[in-house]
């Protein structure tokens, strides 16, 4: 398996060629699961969770020791019509908040006791507008890919990507439809707040995008033509995160976008990840409800950043403290049903 690739074939195959979750660590967690001093089934999801988690680690009792956040931040030509609420140089400064410490995202990445690393991909240097031209081509696509695809510590033992960039939630809502079709409506929010009119310019946009790039191929191509650099760097460390077998929360609406990309593009490649949450924005639910992902938290969230999924780690972390740490029938000395 290559470790570092140069061509999009190459990260095709990869990809393809990743492994997938330990039987023996999926069947030992499950038995362990059995013996452990409850109720069969008492403690619901987090069973299900633990052992999941305990599959991608290749371990039956597994803990969550080296959290990673990583935040990719791009620049959208797409801003030119006007698609968000905020101007486009809050993306830079955004990146300089993060790296002073001061955004959501710095709180909950510290609170969870995860390493956060930041990367701004060539922000002086928007992607091209889709409704006029694919956003990038795709040597610079191939390039945001990589990013994403080498910022994962292969140490780590839980991912998370976030990102920033205004104007990425119409590029994730005309993701989302080339994807899973419907109608531009259906994938449409507010964004940081976008009003009627707003709204409806957005719609305009994606309805625009699709329709020029639609038929582009896979959805690799897709994010190539409609994504961001920062959606693209996003797929590529889950992409990465994959081959490595690190399990994955995904964040909101944005991130979730450009999972759905990889998993167009090669089926199962987001069976090492689960949905921190669902976020408030439209289209968020049903683009979940495509990758057959149920939400661990609904929270009324509209932030990206990874903070839905920083949050998230605390819920992942108690199922596996629990799955790992608690006594068995047989150790406890406690009575069976
Ligand atoms: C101060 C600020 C901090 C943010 N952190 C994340 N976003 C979020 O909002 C942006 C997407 O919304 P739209 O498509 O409407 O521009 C992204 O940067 C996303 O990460 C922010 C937005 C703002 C304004
Ligand atoms: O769900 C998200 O990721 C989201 C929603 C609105 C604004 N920024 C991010």
């Amino acid at each position: 398996m290559s470790d570092r690739f140069t061509t999009l074939a190459a990260f095709r195959e990869a990809l393809a060629a990743a492994p997938g979750p330990d039987p023996d660590a999926t069947e030992g967690a499950q038995a362990r699961n059995r013996q452990l001093t409850k109720p069969p089934g008492a403690l619901g999801r987090l069973e299900d969770l633990a052992i999941w988690y305990a599959g991608w680690r290749g371990t039956d009792r597994p803990r969550i020791a080296a959290p990673q956040v990583i935040v990719f931040a791009g620049n959208h030509g797409v801003t030119a019509q006007g698609v968000s609420a905020f101007p486009a140089e809050v993306t830079v400064q955004m990146v300089a908040n993060f790296e002073a410490g001061g955004a959501a995202i710095n709180q909950l990445s510290t609170l969870a006791g995860a390493k956060m690393d930041v990367y701004a991909l060539s922000l002086d240097t928007p992607t091209a507008d889709f409704t006029q031209a694919p956003a990038m081509d795709e040597a610079g696509f191939a390039d945001a890919l990589r990013t994403g695809w080498d910022a994962v510590d292969p140490g780590a033992d839980l991912v998370i990507v976030g990102e920033m960039g205004i104007g990425n939630t119409t590029s994730a809502s005309a993701l989302a439809h080339a994807l899973f079709g419907g109608a531009a409506e259906d994938w449409v929010g507010r964004g940081t707040g976008v009003d009627a009119a707003g709204l409806a310019n957005k719609t305009r946009v994606v309805r625009e995008g699709v329709a020029r790039h639609g038929a582009a191929g896979d959805g690799l191509d897709l994010l190539c033509c409609l994504g961001g650099r920062e959606l693209a760097a996003m797929a590529g460390a889950i992409a990465r995160a994959r081959v490595l077998r690190i399990p994955v929360i995904l964040d909101g609406f944005i991130c979730s976008a450009a999972a759905a990309a990889l998993e167009a593009a090669c089926n199962g490649a987001l069976d090492h990840a689960v949905a921190g949450h669902v976020s408030a924005e439209a289209g968020h639910e049903t683009l979940l409800r495509n990758l057959d992902k149920a939400p661990l938290l609904a929270l009324g969230m509209r932030l990206g950043e990874g903070s839905g999924a920083a949050v998230a780690i605390h819920l992942l972390r108690a199922a596996v403290a629990c799955h790992s740490g608690m006594s068995t029938f047989e150790e406890a000395g406690v009575a069976g049903g």
